[in-house]
């Protein structure tokens, strides 16, 4: 163990196993969670012969593809069944590899069993479960991602038949992006424009056969390929497919709210964006999902910044921890309360899903566009920090966060397509803001609304209740005036544009970025209450709570002074209380600093599913990298071929025209 590591998780303050009991609710599901864990590390055939970073890309693919039959195999035989639960068993048995099939466990079952009538259910699920389908969503066509009305793949009724006829009729049509779909599936669920009767009826699912069941040959009609290398993701076949009058059932479309009879009649879904469904839900997993990266970079760069010493503090006396500077901690410390932030406003973005969805299961939609704003604001909001987070923490630990060893550019190129996938995030914080300024009215009117949005009708003229103490409460508050007055701006900033002439529309388009803004602030606002929310209700002895609240507070005042433009403009904190915040901040960095590595060893995340040299448990960092540096392929041979192709001719070349001189 290394002293510097051992001495840091001596000096901690608080119990981190009740911080890990909080994380993943309760010590049941940290006990199972362990075993699952435990269980993968230990198995043989899941260590791995070389690192991923060695591999081609089709190697990748295979160890990966490899990986996970394995893994699924083995999760069926321990009877595991609850997708969290796998999820941690597969996190610690492959961390390095994105599976070709998440697509299939991701969206594709669960939109079968969201969007599937009773039949279709028990038609296919028992056949995907068992891998006989192996399924993708086939959304995006190499045209339109964001824009899906305007997907051009249609689904023409032919009732003479009683099929959908499938078509690409354009090179834009063709769909692009799928997770799985250039040659791990052999079926996906079509978005495709649905026409009935001579009309469009708008875009629906349709389950279509692409390979066949015993030769994985295209089925007539189909083409499908990779897409290429990418920036990550390159275990997974991202995949392309065009469809030239390729016959499906009319049973095969995802019937359970809207549907095509025999005749060809269609009969509409009560909310159009009900077949949405599947998007919504992946959004409300994925703010956990960024909570996870972040919190696996900041592990990797506190641990490191522990051992790293760089610097002689006095001439001749030891070199510091670089931890122990000031700038590297506000760095990380902002980041590492992130990271629980989102844990935090994860679950509850995870629980309230579930709470509306069983309300639409009974046919209530009520709430349906409030779950929808939620969940694309929040999935936009956490991606984008912990996109941000994860390359802070790279460059937090200098030149060896470069290098694959670090585990850090893994995490980096993993993650940030989270910020473009499932809805970019642009685009879903102006679904936030459509929500936010369609209830303006009765926000303002002080009608009946949600609790989450009540605050937004508060008084704006009033000022800061902060006082040097710097209670959570008036940080709160900060955040719930600031999000107020963005909203009011935007909302005023329209009205005047259609005083002026413009069409609501024309003005809406004229005030996007000042409506992007309000929406994050709606963002920002939601997290910082989750957060401070769940600390004060946490069932933990004192120590635990004060480390708790400290990061709170650090989240919420790193998040003023980041954005303090927004907080000061209308003069609602005073400069005396700006410097106020300014001091609490550096006060919280120097007593979150001996807590620090405690905090990220409370993730509770094994050495395996870090993947890391420098994010080790037991500090070894330095004998790691060797390692890792002797493992390259390069170092197979003394001297590389290459040396005798390239190297000797150009030098026997240049020899010729100017001898060498004597060394
Ligand atoms: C327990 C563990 C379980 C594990 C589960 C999985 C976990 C996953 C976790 C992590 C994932 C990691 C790996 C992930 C792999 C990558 C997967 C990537 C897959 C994809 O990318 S699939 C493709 C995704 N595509 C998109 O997201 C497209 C984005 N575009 C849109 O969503 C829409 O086009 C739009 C929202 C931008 C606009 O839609 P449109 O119909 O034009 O609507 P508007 O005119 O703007 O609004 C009209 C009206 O509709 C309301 N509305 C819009 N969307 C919804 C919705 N989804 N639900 C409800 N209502 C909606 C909108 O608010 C308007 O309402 P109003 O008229 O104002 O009342
Ligand atoms: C790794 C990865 C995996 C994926 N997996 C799948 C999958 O399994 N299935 C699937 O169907 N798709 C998948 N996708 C596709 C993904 O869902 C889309 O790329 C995403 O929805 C964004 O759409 P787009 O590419 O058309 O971006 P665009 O919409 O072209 O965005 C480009 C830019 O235009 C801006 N923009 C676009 N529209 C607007 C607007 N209305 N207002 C303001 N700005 C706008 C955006 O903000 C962005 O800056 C995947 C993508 C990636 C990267």
């Amino acid at each position: 163990m290394n002293p510097d590591l051992a001495q840091e998780r001596r000096r901690a303050t608080f119990d981190p196993e009740q911080v890990t009991s909080l994380l993943y609710r309760g010590p049941e599901n940290v006990r199972k969670r362990r075993y699952l864990q435990n269980a993968a590390i230990q198995d043989q055939v899941l260590r791995g012969s070389k690192p991923w970073a060695f591999q081609s890309r089709i190697e990748q693919y295979e160890t990966a593809l490899q990986m996970y039959i394995y893994m699924m195999n083995k999760l069926d035989e321990m009877g595991v069944t609850d997708p969290l639960e796998r999820m941690y068993y597969q996190e610690a048995g492959a961390p390095h590899y994105y599976n070709p099939m998440a697509l299939h466990t991701g969206m594709f079952i669960p939109s079968i069993e969201k969007q599937g009538t009773k039949e279709q259910k028990e038609r296919w699920l028992p056949m995907a479960r068992s891998l006989q389908l192996i399924g993708t969503y086939a959304q995006t066509e190499m045209g339109h991602g964001t824009f899906i009305r305007g997907l051009e793949t249609t689904a023409t009724y032919d009732p003479s038949s009683q099929e959908f006829v499938l078509n690409s009729p354009t090179v834009t049509s063709m769909k692009f992006w799928p997770g799985g779909l250039g040659k791990t599936s052999n079926c996906c669920l079509v978005m495709a424009q649905l026409i009935t009767h001579g009309k469009k009826r708008g875009i629906h699912l349709f389950f279509v056969q692409i390979r066949d069941l015993k030769t994985h040959r295209h089925m007539p009609g189909v083409e499908s390929g990779d897409i290429g290398p990418k920036f990550g993701f390159n275990s997974n076949d991202n995949g392309y497919l065009k469809l030239s009058n390729v016959r499906i059932p009319r049973e095969n479309m995802l019937m359970r709210y809207s549907k095509v009879l025999e005749d060809g009649t269609y009969v509409p879904p009560t909310n159009q964006r009900i077949g949405y469904g599947t998007m919504v839900f992946v959004r409300a997993h994925i703010v956990t999902n960024s909570a996870r990266g972040l919190s696996k970079a900041c592990v990797i760069a506190i641990r490191y910044s522990a051992v790293r010493r760089q610097t002689e503090v006095s001439p001749g006396g030891p070199e510091a921890q670089i931890i122990d500077y000031q700038t590297q901690q506000y760095k990380l410390f902002p980041l590492l309360a992130t990271a629980y932030a989102m844990y935090f406003t994860g679950r509850y973005a995870e629980d309230y899903y579930e709470q509306i969805a069983s309300e639409i299961e009974a046919g209530n939609l009520e709430s349906l566009n409030q779950l929808h704003a939620v969940c694309a604001g929040l999935k936009a909001f956490s991606t984008w920090a912990c996109t941000a987070g994860i390359e802070t923490c790279r460059l937090c630990c200098g030149g060896h966060g470069y290098s694959h060893a670090s585990g850090i550019p893994k995490l980096y190129t993993y993650y940030t397509p989270g910020c473009t996938y499932e809805g970019e995030n642009n685009v879903m914080m102006l679904q936030v803001a459509r929500f936010l300024m369609k209830i303006y009215p009765d926000i303002k009117r002080g009608g009946p609304i949600h609790e989450f949005v009540q605050y937004l009708g508060a008084d704006l003229t009033q000022k800061s209740c902060m006082t040097e103490e710097v209670a959570l409460g008036c940080l709160l508050k900060a955040f719930q005036h600031r999000a107020a007055r963005l909203l009011s701006d935007a909302a005023a900033r329209i009205e005047n544009l259609v005083r002026s002439g413009k069409s609501r529309q024309e003005a809406w388009d004229a005030s996007t970025v000042a409506l992007t803004w309000a929406a994050k602030a709606y963002c920002h606002t939601f997290v910082v209450r989750t957060f401070s929310q769940i600390v004060s209700d946490a069932a933990v002895d004192k120590s635990t709570k004060d480390v708790l609240t400290a990061l709170c507070k650090l989240y919420a005042i790193d998040g003023i002074i980041e954005n303090l433009g927004e907080f000061i403009e209308d003069g609602f904190f005073s400069p005396h209380q700006v410097s106020f915040l300014k001091n609490k901040l550096a006060d919280l960095l120097a007593e979150i600093r001996p807590n620090a590595v405690a905090l990220v060893d409370a993730f509770d995340y094994p050495d395996k599913t870090l993947d890391s040299c420098l994010g080790r448990y037991d500090g070894q960092v330095y004998p790691a990298l060797y390692e890792y540096a002797k493992n390259s392929p390069f170092n197979e041979q003394e001297v590389l071929d290459s040396y005798h192709k390239f190297i000797k001719p150009a030098q026997t070349e240049q020899s010729q025209r100017a001898p060498m001189a004597r060394l």
